[in-house]
C-alpha cells in the first residue's frame, strides 16, 4: 500500500519551524498530531548540545499514539533518553516528586491513581463515600460530590457529618505519612517544591540543562495547577509550546481551564501565537454543525474542510427518540444508516457522556459503573468473553482481581491500587488465577439455566477466597435483580459504546452521539442563547464527540427537542436529515 507524503499547509509549516516559545490553537482534524511528528523529525536530528525533546500530554491514548507513530517512522529509540514522551502525570511524577519527595517526610512517595476512590466511612458499617468528596486541603465535605454518591448532606445531622470529616481527614494525613499521593496531592506537592526558591533555582537548572524543548499536547486539558507549572518551565528558560483547541476543554471535573488557558495564551508574544486552521478528518457538513456546538460567540467561524473526506455527501442525521430513557432503536438505525453507508459498525461507537446511555442505545441495559459487587462480578464475566474493547479484557481482568481481594478482606482500609502497591504485586503473580476464575465462570446457556444458577455456581467457586471469620459468601454476593439482563442483553451487533471522554484525540469513519432528557432542553438552549452558562462543560462535550467524525454523523436526541437542534445545526447551511424512530 503506498503512503502518501504528508504535504503541511503553510500554518502547519510554520508550526513544525517555529523555534521558540509558542502558543498554537488548533480546530478539531487540523493535524495536531501529525505536526508533533513532524516536530519531531526536525529536531531529533539536531543531537549538538545532547538535550532531549520532551512530548507531554494528558491521556494514555494520547501518549501511546503518539508513541506509536514516533516508534513507526523511526524517529524515536527505545529507550527514547534524553527525550521524554508521556503524560503530564508522568512527567511531573518523575522531575519533581520522585527525586525529591514530599516535604517533611523521609519515606519514598508512591502514587496510587485510585486514591479518590478509597472509601470513608464515618463508623463501622456507615455508608461508604469516596475520599474525593471531601476537600482536601480542609478535609470539609464537598456536597454537590457527596449527593451524587447518594449522601446528601443537608438530610444528615451537624454531627455525623464532622464525623465522616475527621475520618477524611485522618485517612490523607496517614496516606501523606506514608508517601502515598494521589494526583491532586502530586500537584500540591509540586506547588510546595516550587515554592521553596533555592530548590526551586536548583530544579529549573537541571531541567533545562536536560530539555531544550518541552511540547504540551492537547493543554485545553489543564488544570490551573498544570499551567502554573508550564509557566515555571517558561521561565526556567526552557523553549514551552503548548498546543491546544479550547473549545474541546472537557475536564471541569479536575479543575479544567478555560478563562486560565485564555490567559496563559494572552502572556504569549503575538509573534508567539500560532494557529492551525482547515479540517483533514471531516467533511463540509461535520464542519459546518461543529461550528454550532461551540459558543454562541463562536459559532460563525467554519473550519475549511481539507481532508479526504471533504466532499463527501453525508448529512447529518438527526434522530428523534420518545420517552425519557434511551431506547434500543437508536443502535438499530444508526447501524442501518451505517450499512446504508458502506461503513462498518465496528469502527463507529455510540457515545455520551456517561456510558451508560451509549449502553442503552446498543442494548446493554446493566448500568457499567454498577458498585454492586455481583454486578461488578457478571459484568467482568461479560466483558472479559465478549471484549470488544482493546483494554476490556485487561479491565475485566483487574475488576475480577479487586473483587477477589475484596473477598479476601485486604480491601477494607485499602484501595485496589494501595494495595496492589503495598504488597508489591505484579500481574504475573495474580493473573493466572483470576484467568481461571474468568473462565470457570462464563455463562454458558447450556448450563446456566438462569443468572441464578450462574450466581451459585458463582459463590460456591469464590468462597474458597473468603477471609476466615468475615462476612458469609451470600452477604458478599448478593441477589441482584439486573444480574439476568447482564447475561441476556442482546446488543445491536458489533457496535460498541463509550464515553465521550474516551474518544477524546480519536477519528472515527462514523459516529452516534445520545443526547438525554436530563441535560437537551438546556444545552439546546445554551447552544442557541448561551444561557444556562453551566451547560458549556456539556456543549463542549457535544463538540468534542461530533467532531470525532469523519463522513456520518448521528445525533440521537429526545423527540421534544429534535426540531430545535436540526433548526439550529441547519442554521450553518449543513444539511440535516431528522428521523423520528418508532
Ligand atoms: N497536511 C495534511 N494533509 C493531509 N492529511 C492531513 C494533513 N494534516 C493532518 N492530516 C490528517 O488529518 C487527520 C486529523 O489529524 P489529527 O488527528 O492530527 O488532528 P488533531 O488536530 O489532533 O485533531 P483533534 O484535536 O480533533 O483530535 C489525520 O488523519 C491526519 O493524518
Amino acid at each position: 500500500m503506498s503512503v502518501r507524503p504528508f504535504v503541511p499547509t503553510l500554518e502547519q509549516k510554520s508550526v513544525i519551524e517555529h523555534c521558540g516559545n509558542a502558543f498554537i490553537s488548533a480546530c478539531p482534524g487540523a493535524g495536531k498530531t501529525q505536526v508533533l511528528v513532524e516536530r519531531a523529525r526536525k529536531e531529533l536530528k539536531n543531537t549538538a548540545s545532547g538535550q532531549g525533546l520532551a512530548f507531554l500530554s494528558f491521556t494514555n491514548a494520547a501518549i501511546s499514539e503518539l508513541k506509536r507513530r514516533l516508534q513507526l517512522e523511526a524517529l524515536l529509540l527505545s529507550p527514547p533518553f534524553p527525550h521524554y514522551v508521556g503524560t503530564f502525570d508522568t512527567f511531573i511524577w518523575q522531575f519533581f516528586i520522585a527525586p525529591l519527595g514530599v516535604p517533611g517526610h523521609t519515606i519514598a512517595p508512591q502514587l496510587i491513581p485510585d486514591m479518590d476512590a478509597r472509601c470513608v466511612k464515618a463508623y463501622p458499617g456507615a455508608q461508604g463515600i469516596p475520599l474525593s468528596c471531601f476537600d482536601r486541603t480542609t478535609g470539609a465535605i464537598i456536597a454537590d460530590k457527596a449527593k451524587q454518591e447518594g449522601f446528601d448532606p443537608a438530610n444528615k445531622t451537624a454531627r455525623l457529618i464532622t464525623q465522616y470529616e475527621e475520618v477524611a481527614r485522618q485517612c490523607r494525613a496517614r496516606f501523606m505519612a506514608r508517601g502515598e499521593l494521589g494526583f491532586s496531592d502530586v500537584r500540591t506537592v509540586v506547588k510546595e517544591h516550587l515554592s521553596n526558591v533555592p530548590l526551586s533555582a536548583k530544579l529549573s537548572v537541571a531541567l533545562a540543562a536536560r530539555f531544550r524543548e518541552i511540547i504540551v499536547d492537547e493543554a485545553q486539558d489543564c488544570n490551573p495547577a498544570d499551567i502554573e507549572i508550564i509557566n515555571w518551565l517558561r521561565r526556567a528558560g526552557i523553549v514551552t509550546k503548548v498546543i491546544c483547541d479550547p473549545h474541546q476543554s472537557i475536564y471541569e471535573f479536575r479543575g479544567g481551564v478555560t478563562d486560565q488557558l485564555f490567559a496563559l495564551r494572552d502572556s504569549f508574544g503575538a509573534s508567539e501565537r500560532l494557529t492551525m486552521s482547515g479540517n483533514f478528518r471531516s467533511n463540509a457538513n461535520i464542519c459546518k454543525a461543529i461550528a454550532a456546538f461551540r459558543a454562541p460567540a463562536d459559532q460563525q467561524a467554519i473550519d475549511q474542510p481539507l481532508g479526504r473526506a471533504a466532499n463527501d455527501p453525508t448529512h447529518i442525521h438527526v434522530l428523534l427518540y420518545s420517552g425519557t430513557s434511551v431506547p434500543l432503536t437508536i443502535g438499530r438505525k444508526f447501524e442501518e444508516l451505517l450499512r446504508t453507508a458502506s461503513l462498518s459498525p465496528a469502527d463507529c461507537p455510540v457515545v455520551s457522556s456517561t456510558k451508560d446511555s451509549a449502553c442503552k442505545a446498543i442494548g446493554q441495559t446493566v448500568d457499567p459503573s454498577s458498585q454492586d459487587r455481583t454486578l461488578r462480578l457478571a459484568l467482568a464475566v461479560a466483558s472479559f468473553h465478549i471484549g470488544q474493547e482493546v483494554n476490556a479484557r485487561k479491565m475485566a481482568m483487574e475488576a475480577m482481581h479487586k473483587i477477589i481481594l475484596e473477598l479476601e478482606g485486604h480491601l477494607g482500609e485499602k484501595t485496589y491500587s494501595q494495595h496492589v502497591t503495598a504488597e508489591g504485586l505484579k500481574p504475573e503473580d495474580w493473573r493466572p488465577c483470576v484467568l481461571q476464575v474468568l473462565q470457570c465462570l462464563r455463562f454458558d446457556p447450556a448450563t446456566d439455566s438462569s443468572a441464578d444458577t450462574w450466581l451459585t455456581r458463582a459463590k460456591t467457586l469464590l468462597t474458597p477466597h473468603l477471609a476466615a471469620g468475615g462476612s458469609s459468601i451470600a452477604q458478599m454476593l448478593r441477589r441482584h435483580q439486573d444480574l439476568a439482563a447482564v447475561f441476556t442483553a442482546t446488543p445491536v451487533a458489533s457496535l460498541t459504546a463509550k464515553t465521550i471522554h474516551s474518544v477524546k484525540g480519536m477519528q472515527f469513519p462514523g459516529i452516534c452521539v445520545i443526547l438525554t432528557t436530563k441535560t437537551a432542553k438546556s444545552l439546546i438552549d445554551y447552544l442557541t442563547t448561551g444561557q444556562p452558562p453551566e451547560m458549556a462543560e456539556s456543549a463542549r462535550k457535544l463538540y468534542v464527540a461530533a467532531s470525532r467524525a469523519e463522513r456520518l454523523l448521528v445525533i440521537a436526541v429526545p423527540r421534544s427537542q429534535g426540531s430545535r437542534l436540526a433548526a439550529h445545526i441547519s442554521n450553518t447551511s449543513a444539511q440535516v436529515t431528522q428521523i423520528t424512530l418508532t
